[in-house]
């Protein structure tokens, strides 16, 4: 773990964390108010231009004050698209929005596109970035949990297919991520509840003691504790950043992967009920379930692990079923085309092992994965 504090502090409990990627490292600033200190993104801003991204929600909310940050110094002209809400519109043809408005204003190679908002404006802003006049600058200022403790961080960036997730996209490292923990406050439960299952995630993946935290003080987040909040999004950006660094491209024996414990399942779930219908979270949060139902099926964890994740997720307010209206044939077909996929054969992460420990694997009798396809399909269809 190596969150390091800022030199020059913006507030007394403001927190940096580090991203190592050689030239392309960049800080987490992680605090309250942390939109007041403009100066903490203007300095990572090279040209004079910026684009901010975001959307019909949040625009309202925090472009303002976003706009007014940049604009304090007096060198930088700002200018903002607006795009519509939801993971419907995280495709290509909303995309390309963003580009018809660089190009109007005829912004040049030294503009920053800068996202305001959760994971779908970042994922699609840093996209969009990466392609626009073959690469300009990317600034994440996320404003969910969800973008907070993980989308900001690592370059990920994309848009759906109607046929997979994140089908389409490129790995694109923002230059700075400002994270101000005070815009969580206008966020809905249901959107607080999903972040928090990547929170999850980071325990069961790498960090035990982290999970045993999360245990004692889950009520404490869900009533939004700022301590307790403060705690949970540096906890996850080291962890994220950790991996990250140690392999910022997924390669197919590194650990990148592990970040996606859950998601072949929940990739699934969103696409098979169409996206916007399962927040994200939500998918994962059952796909983690699942995920350990397989684990446990193959006899690598304890069945008594396995109950502390039912019963930590539903605590968090997360759903521990798929939905009642997906087949296990529709899981099979979806999961066919997740990224994972090697010459033709699923890797899945799976939990193996004390808390904490977890494999990217595809060598595991697909029989248990069918049992457990089944099951939970079964279970799904019987308690709607
Ligand atoms: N790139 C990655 O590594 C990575 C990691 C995790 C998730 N993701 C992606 O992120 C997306 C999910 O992100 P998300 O959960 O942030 O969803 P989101 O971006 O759709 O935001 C959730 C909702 O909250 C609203 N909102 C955002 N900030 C708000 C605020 N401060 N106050 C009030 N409302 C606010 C948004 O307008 C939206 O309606 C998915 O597309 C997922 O695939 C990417
Ligand atoms: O950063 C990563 O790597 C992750 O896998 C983080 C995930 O939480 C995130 O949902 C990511 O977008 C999934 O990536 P994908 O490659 O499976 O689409
Ligand atoms: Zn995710």
């Amino acid at each position: 773990m190596h969150a390091v504090a800022a030199p020059e502090r913006a507030s007394a409990s403001m927190k940096t964390v580090h991203v190592d990627l050689g030239d392309r490292s960049y800080p987490i600033y992680i605090g309250a108010g942390l939109l007041n200190h403009g100066e903490l993104l203007r300095k990572h801003i090279p040209g004079k231009r910026v684009l901010i991204v975001t959307n019909e929600t949040i625009a309202p909310l925090y472009l303002e004050r976003c706009r007014k940050a940049l604009l304090e110094g007096g060198q930088l002209q700002v200018d903002d698209v607006i795009l519509p809400d939801g993971e419907e519109y995280k495709s290509l043809e909303v995309l390309e929005k963003v580009w018809d408005k660089a190009l109007e204003c005829r912004m040049d190679r030294g503009t920053t596109f800068l996202a305001l908002g959760g994971g779908v404006v970042g994922d699609m802003t840093g996209f969009a970035a990466a392609c626009y006049q073959r690469g300009v600058h990317f600034v994440q200022v996320p404003t969910t949990v969800m973008s907070q403790v993980d989308s900001s961080v690592g370059g990920k960036t994309g848009v759906n297919h109607p046929l997979g997730k994140n089908m389409i996209g490129a790995f694109y490292q923002p230059r700075v991520v400002l994270v101000d923990t005070d815009t969580l406050a206008s966020l809905p439960d249901r959107e607080l509840a999903s972040g928090i299952s990547e929170v999850v995630k980071y325990g069961l993946i790498r960090d035990a003691p982290f999970f045993e935290w999360l245990e004692a003080n889950m009520e404490r987040l869900l009533e939004r504790d700022p301590g307790a909040i403060a705690y949970a999004v540096e906890r996850s950006c080291i962890n994220k950043a950790e991996v990250v660094a140690a392999d910022e491209r997924e390669s197919s024996e590194g650990v990148r992967a592990t970040l996606n414990l859950g998601h072949t399942f929940g990739h699934a779930i969103e696409t098979g009920t169409g996206y916007g219908v399962w927040l994200h979270g939500e998918a994962v949060a059952a796909g983690t379930v699942m995920a350990a139902d397989l684990s446990y099926r193959l006899g690598w964890i304890d069945k008594s692990l396995y109950d502390r994740i039912v019963s930590l997720l539903t605590r968090a307010r997360l759903p521990t079923l798929p939905p009642a209206s997906m087949t296990a044939d529709q899981f099979r077909s979806l999961m066919a085309v997740d990224k994972k996929v090697l010459a033709g054969k699923l890797r899945l992460i799976l939990l193996r092992g004390a808390l904490g420990n977890c494999v990217v694997t595809g060598d595991f009798d697909p029989a248990k994965l069918d049992e457990t396809l089944n099951h939970f399909c079964a279970k799904s269809a019987a308690s709607a």
